[in-house]
């Protein structure tokens, strides 16, 4: 018998090495095969079909025939991978250690490297309108955070940029949110010494230059190859804090240890720091896998998604995975309400599919219990919708809540984030005495991050406009896009007639236009006395 004697090399008769860094969970009647033989490229490309379909990823080969129509992410991405090296555009959106969760027996071996010439090309990619970012708009003529948006959607093929662009059902979530940031006015004061202004705060007890901070976003791969890294590039330099998604395209403790070398670089002198947006798992014994990992890599504070039990529906998204399949030859992609179902332990990504496992429809106020017990950190609720739940959060101890309909992308004509503010300000004033309050969704222009802070909020998340940025000039935009809002912010907060944030009260804004229209309970049956 031929036994392994090197590592991670082929020496071309000799035998493949078990053990190696990428070596994969061979079957075991496959393991004899193994030991002497590779995979030849043109072996592989001949398997580029649904009936049979062959990938290469991390130089290991998969038959992944019978894993195509439970992909979570649908079965034509990977179709047009077949017979082909899929290891870029796989690790555009999985980390590469996903591939433990194809069906056990799939791995048939390593390629072998000299053979690779033969492999198929993938199915083409959908072309880049343009492919250097020379071609862009220079970043400096950016002055306002949408400006980013024109940039963004030249770079990003257009389901990445129709991913991070569109929202729920008929949009009006999303647009709600943006239109009620204008309906709120200022009521500015004259004649204050406003020479400088001092725009820090803190959240959770961490503080900041500005209180706005990046929003959690899954799936960062999409729009930058350095993904959560290159965000975090910018935005520590600029002192901000980030939220770092459960669906991140990068590991939890490599974006952890690229924080950390930024810091170093800017020898410790940012005030940022990154907290972890959490998508519970259903199976609790994921969860708490999950939790450790995060706590063991240092992150401050677990912001627990609560607006998503199950995703919203992602209308631009469906029909785009509809038409991607049709042009497969794929007439009946997967039902996305139909999916596998085998669970898996990664988070939801994006693409606007039921990914199964990933997102727990059970969980409840009871679940904080055993979390905090893992935890022992400050929890913020993301996605409070209702004054009801606001309450509930405090009783049940959280250190804050964000309210937020998720950017639009859930619930169909869920409220936006300045109505939940002011129906809390309403019924249950007392909740920003116990705990820190934060909103997001729909916030583009650093003045209005000022209403938010007057009606009470800790600080403003904000999304797409750091997404856009990242895609069209990678941390320089984050940079850009951070340095547009905060000195609309610090200008702002002069002609309110401010110098610090705690001078920042309600009768500095006029709210009327959202009051008249918030929810009131039912009021007793009126009688008429005529
Ligand atoms: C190894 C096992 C794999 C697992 C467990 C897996 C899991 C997933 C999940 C959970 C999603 C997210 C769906 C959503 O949230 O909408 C997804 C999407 C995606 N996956 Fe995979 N995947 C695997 C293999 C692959 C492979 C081999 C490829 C090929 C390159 C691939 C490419 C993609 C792409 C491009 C999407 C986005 C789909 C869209 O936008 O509709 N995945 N996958
Ligand atoms: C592309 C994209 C991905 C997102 N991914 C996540 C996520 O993984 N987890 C999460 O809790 N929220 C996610 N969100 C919601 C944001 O955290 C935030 O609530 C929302 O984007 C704020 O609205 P804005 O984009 O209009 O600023 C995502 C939003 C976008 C646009």
């Amino acid at each position: 018998a031929v036994l392994p004697t090197e590592c991670g090399e082929n020496t071309g008769h000799g035998p493949i090495l078990l053990g190696s860094p990428n070596a994969c969970d061979i079957h075991p009647a496959r393991l004899f095969t193994h030991l002497v033989m590779m995979l030849n490229g043109k072996q592989v490309a001949n398997h580029s079909t649904k009936e049979s379909c062959w990938i290469v990823i991390d130089s290991q080969v998969y038959d992944v025939t019978s894993f195509l129509q439970r992909h979570p992410g649908g079965a034509a991405v990977i179709l047009k991978q077949g017979g082909a090296d899929a290891t870029a555009e796989f690790s555009k959106v999985h980390p590469l250690e996903y591939v433990k969760e194809l069906p056990e027996g799939s791995c048939l071996g390593p390629l072998d490297p000299k053979t690779t010439d033969a492999l198929r090309l993938p199915a083409i990619a959908e072309p880049k309108e343009i492919t250097s970012s020379e071609e862009l708009p220079h970043v400096s003529l950016c002055v306002v955070t949408d400006d980013f948006q024109a940039p963004a959607k030249r770079v990003l093929p257009h389901r990445f940029w129709t991913y991070t662009s569109t929202s729920a059902n008929s949009g009006l979530s999303l647009k709600g949110n943006i239109d009620d940031w204008g309906r709120i006015k200022f009521r500015p004061r004259i004649l204050r010494d406003v020479e400088t202004v001092d725009t820090r705060t803190s959240i959770l007890g961490h503080r900041t230059m500005y209180p706005f901070y990046v929003s959690a976003m899954g799936t960062m791969g999409n729009v930058h190859e350095e993904a959560e890294y290159e965000m975090i590039r910018g935005f520590v330099k600029r002192g901000l804090h980030g939220v770092i998604s459960t669906a991140s395209t990068k590991p939890i403790e490599g974006i952890m240890d690229c924080f950390v070398e930024e810091q170093g670089r800017l020898n410790n002198a940012s005030p940022s720091t990154l907290f972890y947006q959490l998508y519970l798992p259903t199976s609790r014994e994921k969860a708490a896998t999950l939790i450790k990992k995060v706590k063991a890599a240092g992150y401050k504070g677990l912001w627990i998604t609560v607006d998503t039990p199950v995703l919203g529906k992602r209308t631009a998204d469906r029909v785009l995975q509809a038409r991607e399949a049709l042009a497969m030859g794929l007439e009946q992609d997967r039902n996305p309400e139909r999916p596998p179902a085998s669970e898996n332990a990664f988070a939801p990504a994006y693409g606007g599919r039921v990914t199964p496992g990933m997102l727990s429809a059970s969980t409840t106020w009871e679940d904080l219990g055993w979390i905090r017990e893992l935890w022992q950190g400050p929890i913020v609720l993301k996605g409070v919708q209702c004054a009801e739940d606001a309450k509930l959060a405090m009783q049940y101890g959280c250190e804050g809540i964000l309210l937020s309909n998720h950017g639009g992308r859930q619930l169909h004509t869920a409220p936006s984030a300045l109505m939940t503010l002011l129906e809390i300000r309403t019924y249950c004033p007392e909740v920003f005495g116990k705990l820190e309050v934060f909103v997001d969704g729909g916030l583009r222009d650093g003045a209005d991050v000022l209403k938010a802070i007057c009606l009470g909020a800790r600080a403003v998340g904000v999304g797409r406009p750091f997404l856009w940025a990242l895609a069209a000039y990678g941390s320089r935009g984050v940079e850009r896009c951070a340095d547009i809002l905060s000195e609309e912010f610090a200008t702002a907060m002069k002609l309110l007639g401010i110098t610090s944030l705690d001078q920042a009260r309600p009768e500095m804004v006029n709210a009327s236009a959202l009051l008249n229209e918030m929810w009131r309970p039912e009021l007793p049956p009126f009688k008429s006395r005529l």
